[in-house]
């Protein structure tokens, strides 16, 4: 899995490559500068950027030093450029300085360079121009957000309206280097205005920052380019993102010979049915997704009124009741349980989730918690009974989790990472935190996200579709997180799958693709 790092973790990383690697400066931002062009000349299909003009707005850091280096290589490959300085010169010191004292040699030769020292002497000339790539090098890692949406002050503001403009009015692509400006590399929350990218090329590893919150919208593709920041620098990073490889490792294959009790034991406590309603949907969901990820067994305790359904629904389901015998008959006999979905929130499912929680039989076994499960333990106040649990997984939306830490969901959606944290080291859980990216914390260990899948899983009972998978992959034999983690890669990956109209899709059609999203990991042979 591919390190995210946060602004800190990387300034720590180059800071090491320097000191303790003794790699220079100048050669880091060589390197950045060269990777920008090598990604932007396949953005543009083309071999050379021979004949074309380019713009580079630039800021006074390390990051204006990387639009430095672009301008010196575009102008060798035969393309001219004009190089906007929003500061006056020699503010930035150091390899950036030192970059820029080359393009002013550079200036001697009469080559298509032109260099604006303030954005007041661009605008007359800029605005007119037709570019094929304008530059944002103003600000990476350096930039201080005081607060989400603050003001970004004078000449950086006028930078980041200038490239927008040109994106709003003219076909030029917009590349933002490392970090589109005006993003915090570690929130992703960003300032008024911020560049708006059509793809940003970052440097050494992935950030936080560009995937949550506003940056995914900022920085469009993402391009991790290789600056010769080895990796073992950045294997303490406290966020990792799930990939494919993690979710093919995390997904067992039936050996030859297994019997179905091999396979994976899976009990579900879902559904409700009162006088007035019935809540049977999210239990055949879960159900399904159970059975669909390959779970060799599942039980499904649902109200007798919807047994007969389950049967036709999810014909591979034994179903059995809700009285504590044949539920805890079960429970000793499954490797995983689910809680949740569908429940209902009657003070009898909340008196049936205080009960079942109090039970050795259910908590000592791997627990996941999702839905109505989770309300009760709010409404009950069962939060420090988890601490207790030697295995459990509550898979909350962001409204969920802000009811079980008593906070608004404002709270949550504002740092999210913070509070998936807070709750797994508080309570000693694994948190899967629905969202995007989905974040998965652990108690004291590093956060893993996911960012597989798209719109197509914003509809209702996708939630239950994930937690049925959860929990098949946790009776397969995987520890709750790698479950999570691996479950939200192929739940997204089915999301892709299930329909090329991602407005289209339903919880249902996720459901039936899990097995084209787990069939593509592996070689099968016909
Ligand atoms: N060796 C390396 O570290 C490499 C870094 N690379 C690139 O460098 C940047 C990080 O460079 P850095 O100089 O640390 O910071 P920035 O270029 O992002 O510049 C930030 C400057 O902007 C000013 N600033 C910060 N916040 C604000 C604000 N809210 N309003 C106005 N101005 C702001 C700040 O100046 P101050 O005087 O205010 O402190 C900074 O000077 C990284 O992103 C990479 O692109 C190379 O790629 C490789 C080596
Ligand atoms: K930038």
């Amino acid at each position: 899995m591919q390190p995210v790092l946060t602004a800190i973790e990387m300034q720590q990383a180059d800071s090491a490559a320097i000191e303790k690697l003794h790699i220079s400066p100048i050669c880091l931002m060589e390197l950045a500068g060269k990777e920008c062009i090598g990604y932007m000349l396949e953005k543009l299909s083309l071999e050379s950027p021979e004949g074309l003009q380019f713009l580079i707005v630039a800021g006074k850091g390390n990051n204006g030093g990387d639009g430095f280096v672009i301008a010196r290589h575009l102008l060798n490959l035969g393309a001219a450029v004009d190089l906007v300085l929003l500061y006056p010169e020699g503010a930035a010191g150091g390899a950036a300085e030192a970059n820029m004292s080359i393009l002013r040699a550079y200036e001697e030769e009469g080559l298509p360079l032109r260099i604006f020292n303030s954005i007041e002497e661009a605008i007359p000339f800029v605005s007119e121009q037709e570019y094929s790539v304008t530059i944002d090098a103003m600000t990476g890692t350096g930039l201080r957000l005081e607060a989400p949406g603050a003001p970004l002050l004078s000449p950086l503001a006028e930078g980041v309206e200038l490239l927008n403009a040109l994106h709003e009015r003219s076909e030029a692509l917009c590349m933002a280097v490392d970090i589109p400006t005006g993003l915090d590399a570690t929130s992703g929350h960003a300032a008024m205005p911020a560049v708006t990218a059509d793809f940003t090329i970052t440097m050494g590893f992935m950030k936080t920052g560009l995937l949550l919150q506003d940056g995914p919208e900022l920085c469009g593709e993402v391009h991790v380019a290789e600056i010769s920041i080895p990796g073992f620098l950045a294997e303490d990073a406290g966020a990792f993102l799930i990939d494919e490889s993690f979710a093919a490792e995390h997904f067992a294959l039936r050996s030859e010979g297994s019997a179905k009790h091999m396979n994976g034991k899976v009990l579900i406590i879902a559904g409700s049915s009162t006088g007035e309603s019935s809540m049977g949907g999210a239990a055949l969901l879960a159900a399904g997704a159970a059975v669909k990820t390959g779970a060799g067994y599942v039980a499904v305790s649902i109200p007798p009124s919807l047994a007969a359904t389950l049967h036709i629904a999810v014909p591979e389901a034994i179903v059995i009741g809700r009285d504590m015998d044949s539920l805890m008959e079960k429970a000793r006999w499954s490797e995983a349980i689910l809680i949740g979905p569908g429940l209902g929130r009657s003070p009898e499912s909340i008196d049936l989730v205080r009960a079942l929680l109090s039970h050795p039989d259910i908590f000592e076994k791997k627990l996941i918690l999702d839905a109505d499960a989770l309300y009760a333990i709010a409404e009950a106040g069962l939060q420090n009974v988890l601490s207790a649990m030697p295995e459990v997984l509550i898979t909350p939306h962001y409204g969920e989790l802000a009811r079980l830490t008593g906070t608004d969901a404002g709270s949550v959606t504002k740092d999210p990472l913070a509070a998936a944290t807070r709750f797994a080291d508080t309570y000693s859980t694994t948190v899967l935190l629905k969202g995007r990216p989905t974040i998965i914390a652990k108690e004291s260990g590093p956060v893993l996200l996911n960012t597989s899948g798209t719109e197509a899983l914003a509809t209702a009972g996708t939630g239950d579709v994930l937690s049925g998978m959860v929990a098949a992959l946790a009776a397969k034999g995987e520890c709750l997180p790698e479950a999570a983690a691996a479950a939200a890669w192929f739940h997204g990956r089915a999301g892709d799958l299930a329909s090329d109209v991602s407005s289209l899709v339903s919880a249902s059609m996720v459901r039936d693709a899990i097995p084209s999203a787990i069939e593509e990991m592996f070689d099968f042979e016909d």
